[in-house]
This record gives structure tokens, sequence and C-alpha cells, in this order.
């Protein structure tokens, strides 16, 4: 299934396109005509990532890099790919190293892409039965994946990485058209997936056990074990990267996988799956069902699995720790947050209004650790206000694949509806809205019945409001001034949520202190969204436990064996 969308190039490079790709008709282009190469496709031709007409002109481009006189035809391309054409192959069931269609399940679901407001295309929800087959695939893969080396291991997922980095711009232009996200942001999530696996090869030569010394010479030692078959259950956010922090350390410590994306966001971690494959993994050590909440619980239920690793809601969250309890399955939680960000007057002004822009609108404010709530310093409330709002309204909102664009589509209707309602609300509570909050309608006529709106500022916020106290999970940032440090951090921590939190100020030694005093799992000193993946991430209270990333995720996915070795005689008490 070609999804093609021919975001608003202007006509000349339309005519452009239309000579490099041979197309008789590149303007109007059907669903079914593949952008790379202009063949109309019933299903006759074999899916190609790029024609070879299209190979070839990117030979070409790569030689332009050092012949100028070839620079039009690299502008060209550099367009080509910001139309946004994605193949999406069906079934999106992955199970014992191939797309499979599920063996039972409920009624397909659309799949919708959120800047068009279109169905891409459906997905079918797997039933127990299918849920059983692939937990079973798990299990023959684990036998060979859990005897292989830790290097042997590194080695496959080294090479997985350098096949997502090699299809960066592909999996990109799949997690836009299915997520909304810019194409921007899109391929630092991309970028930040084949680090996650880059990262865990590197440990995964070097997991080990102890040894200890006991009397007589005897000694014992720790074997550090695999788990087996875990879960991992995503949210839509963050499709692939989600997949690949959950899969990265757990295949690295030698579990196999059975995973199932949000039923929003079915599509790239199948790619995923493909590329595990042709990474070099056992047939069956990755897979995909695909559904909502009852293929959650089939997973979750399940006796062969071992271990549960979740990113989702605080409600969700509480529903799979009660499933995981009648099983004695470890869980990690990734869950929803309110996060704050407290600006003191002594900081870099800039820093600190880029610092709440990242905090607030990445993934149009759908992201977890999100620095919702912004407690500025009285002394530069007026100041900081102003320059936040002034930078908000300059977000170039609109179609995603454009390269320019900075805010994309809200997920679907009803998550844009719920974040209206949360504004509508802080109005009537007495929030005024600073900019934004409304719907946005881009000019391009196929983007109408896109999810868009304006990012929002709400000022003259308490801290009882809803707007301040509930994860909203889109692009809406309220701001709460304050006078004192000791108060700034008490109305910090006044929240059940324990994601994230921030600082912003030149005084070092205040920096720590603060967050020293913040009860969250991931702090930021004088920055905010930042997600190298040698940091351990996670939550502290309400917003789950256990980490993902770092040495730390290590611990999640592994278990020790303790083994005592006696060298002498056995002296018995009896
Ligand atoms: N802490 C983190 O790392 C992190 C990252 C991304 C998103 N989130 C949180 O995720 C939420 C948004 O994502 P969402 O709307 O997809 O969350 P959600 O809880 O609705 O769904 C998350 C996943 O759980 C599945 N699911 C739903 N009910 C289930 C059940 N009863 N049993 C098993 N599985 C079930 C869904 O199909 C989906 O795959 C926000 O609260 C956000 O903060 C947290
Ligand atoms: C990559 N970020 C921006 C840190 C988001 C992590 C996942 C949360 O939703």
């Amino acid at each position: 299934h070609t999804v093609l969308r021919n975001t608003s190039e202007p006509p000349e490079v339309a005519r452009a396109l239309s000579r490099v790709a041979g197309s008789a008709t590149p303007r109007r282009p059907s669903r079914r005509t593949c952008r790379g190469c202009g063949l109309f496709s019933r299903g006759v031709f074999p899916a190609h990532r790029i024609h070879p007409t299209a190979q070839l002109m990117l030979a070409r481009t790569r030689l332009s890099a050092f012949i100028p006189s070839l620079f039009v035809i690299r502008s060209r391309l550099a367009m080509s790919s910001a139309t946004g054409t994605v193949t999406i192959h069906q079934p999106l069931n992955y199970r014992a190293g191939a797309r499979v269609h599920p063996a039972d399940g409920g009624p397909a679901e659309e799949v919708y892409e959120p800047a068009t407001g279109r169905v891409i295309c459906k997905v079918l929800c797997s039933g127990e039965k299918e849920v059983d087959l692939a937990v079973q695939s798990a299990k023959v893969a684990f036998k060979i994946w859990s005897q292989m080396s830790g290097m042997e291991r590194s080695r496959v997922l080294l090479e997985a990485a350098r096949i997502i980095r090699e299809q960066k711009e592909e999996i990109a232009t799949m997690e836009t058209i299915n997520n909304g996200k810019s194409i921007f942001e899109a391929r630092v999530d991309i970028d930040i997936s084949w680090q996650c696996l880059e990262y865990y090869a590197g440990l995964a030569g070097s997991l080990a056990g102890e040894h200890i010394q006991l009397p007589g010479g005897s000694f014992g030692y720790t074997r550090r074990e695999p788990l087996g078959v875990c879960v991992g259950i995503g949210a839509w956010n963050y499709p692939f990267q989600i997949a690949c922090w959950k899969s990265a350390p757990a295949l690295a410590c030698g579990n196999a996988m059975v995973f199932k994306p949000s039923p929003f966001t079915p599509v790239s971690v199948v790619k995923l799956a493909e590329i595990f494959t042709e990474a070099g993994v056992p047939k069956g050590l990755f897979n995909v069902v695909q559904g909502g909440a009852a293929t959650g619980q089939f997973l979750c239920h399940h006796p062969d699995v071992a271990k549960i690793s979740f990113t989702g809601s605080v409600p969700t969250g509480m529903k799979i720790m009660e499933m995981a309890a009648k099983g004695i399955k470890p869980v990690t939680l990734e869950l929803g947050g309110k996060s704050p960000l407290i600006i003191f007057s002594d900081c870099a002004l800039e820093n600190a209004v880029n610092g709440a822009l990242m905090a607030n609108f990445l993934t149009q404010g759908e992201v977890c650790c999100n620095g919702t709530r912004v407690f500025v310093e009285r002394k530069i409330l007026d100041v900081f206000t102003k320059e936040v709002v002034k930078r908000t309204q300059k977000i170039k909102i609109g179609d995603p694949l454009l390269e320019d664009t900075r805010m994309g589509a809200l997920i679907n209707r009803a998550h844009l509806d719920r974040v209206q309602g949360f504004i509508k609300q802080a109005k009537e509570q007495g929030a005024e809205v600073l900019c934004g909050g409304d719907l946005y309608v881009p000019d391009d006529p196929k983007l109408k019945n896109g999810y868009y709106m304006r990012p929002c500022v709400l000022g003259n916020c308490t801290d009882d409001m809803t707007c301040v106290k509930e994860e909203i999970f889109g692009p809406v940032m309220s701001i709460l001034p304050f006078d004192t440090e000791e108060e700034a951090v008490e109305r910090a921590n006044a929240t059940k949520f324990g994601l994230a939190g921030g600082v912003f100020t030149r005084d070092i030694q205040k920096a720590h202190r603060v967050v020293a005093a913040l009860k969250a799992g991931m702090c930021f000193i004088n920055n905010y969204n930042l997600s190298p993946v040698e940091l351990p991430f996670g939550g502290y209270k309400a917003s789950g436990f256990g980490r993902e990333n770092g040495r730390a995720a290590i611990e999640y996915y592994s278990q020790l064996k303790t083994v005592c070795v006696e060298m002498g005689d056995v002296e018995s008490v009896f």
C-alpha cells in the first residue's frame, strides 16, 4: 500500500521532479503511483524503496557534492524526498521472521495520517491465538539467542543499527506520516533509535557477573542471565523510538521480545522487525502483534511471558501492574507526567526561553517528560513571558513533511478535542490564553482535515487549576510565578507525577540543590528534553518505575544467578 502525498512544492519543482522521475503525471499523482519512479502499481510491481532511475540520480547527487554544476539535481532530489511517499506493506503482524496474517483477532481498525485525516491503512487486532503463536515463536528463538555470546549478539545489533541509519529517511517519513510530528523531529527520533542499539551492542560483550572468594579456597560467582520472553507495549508518540528503547537492552541481554505498538501507530515497528531479521537475529526473536487493550491483556496474562515493559498512561500502567502481579512478572512502567521547569531570575534568559519551548512543544506537546508547569521567578515574569509568547507565535505549524515545519498535527481528532477541552476549562477556571490554543487550518487544501492547533501559552495560572494539575499531552504551557527557591521546589513537587524536572540558573550551587530536591527521575540543568541514550530515563511516584537507557536498563532485562562452589569436603551437621 503506497501512501503518496504530494506536498505543496512549487510548480517549477514539480516540473523538475517530473523530469527527474521521468513520470508523465507528477503533479496529480495517484495514491498508487510511486513518487520515486512514477510507476503505477496494482501490486504487479515488486515493492521498491528507490527505483533504478532514482538510484542513478542519487549516485549523481553524491557526485554533485564534488561537481558544483550538478548542484541543481541535488536540490531537486531533496524536494523529491520531501514529498512523502511511503510504502506500507501488509500484513502488519510479524512472527517467526516474517510478516503474517494474524491467526485470529478482532475487526480491522483504521489507521490515520494526522496531517491529512486520511486513512492510510487498516490493522487487524491480534487475538489470543495469535498472541500465543508470537510468544511461542519468541521462545524458540530465545533458546538460540540466549546461548550466543555477548559479542555475537553485539555484532547483530550493530548491523541492525547500521541498517536503521541507512534507511533513516524512509523510517522517518513513515513516522511522520503515521504520527504527525515534523520530519525534522522524526529524523532525530530515528537517530536516537540507532544510537540506542549501538549503545547496547557496546554493552552486550561486557555483561558479566562477579567472582567472590569464600573461606578455604571455595568461591562463588554470579551469572547475569536473560529473563526469557519479554513483552513491550508502546505508546503512539514515539513509535519507533520506544520499540528501540525496549528491544535494544532486552536483546543485548539475551532475551526475545513480543512488541505491541499503539493501534494508532502500528506501522514503523514492523520495519524494525524486518531490520532485526535482516541483521541476523534468529527468526522469532522480535515479533509484533497488533491491537489495543484486548491484545495487550492477552500478552500480559500469557504464562510464558517473563517480563512486561510498558510505556503509556498512568491508568493503563495500573492495569498492567495488576496483571503482572498475578503472574509475579517484573514490570517496567514508563508513564505520564506533569513536570516542573523552574526559571530563576539569574538565568541566561534566551537559553531559558529556548528551554521552555523545548520543554513544551516537541511532538506537538505529546511528550511524557514535558516541563509543562513553568515556574518563573516573579522578577523576570514579564520579560520571560513576553519573549516566550513571541517565540511561540513564530513556530511554523503545518505540513509535517516540509523541511521548515516545526509543529505538525496531533495524533487524532479525539485527542485534539481533548486538548481543546483542557484549554476551555483553563479559561473557565481563570487562566488567560496569552497565545494560540485555537485550531489551525493550513492553507494547503490537502491538509484541511488534519488535526492541527496553535501552540498555547497560559498565563494567570494557579496550582489548583486542572491545566496545571493534569497531563494534557498537547502543546499547552502553563506559566506560574514564584518568589523564593523553597516555594518553587515545594510547589514543583506538589504533584502525583515525578517523571522529569528542570532548572535554569547561572548559580551552579542553586542548580544542584534544586535538582537534588526535585522528586523526579529525569532532571535537566540549563536545558530540557535532551535524550542521550547513555543516561537512564524513568520516573518517580505515579510516573512509574524501572529505567530505560543507560547501564541501568540492564538490571531490568536480566537476572542474577548465584553459584556457590565448594572446594573442600562437605561437613554435615547431621
Ligand atoms: N514515561 C515514558 O517514557 C512515556 C513515553 C511516552 C508516552 N508516555 C505516556 O503515554 C501516554 C500516552 O500514550 P497512550 O495514549 O498510547 O497511552 P495508553 O495507556 O492509552 O496506551 C499505551 C499502550 O497500552 C495499550 N493498552 C491500553 N489498554 C491496555 C490494557 N488494558 N492492557 C494492556 N495494554 C493496554 C495501548 O494499546 C497502547 O499500546 C501519556 O500518558 C504519556 O505520558 C510515557
Ligand atoms: C525523546 N524525548 C523527547 C526525551 C521524549 C522521550 C519519550 C517521552 O515521551
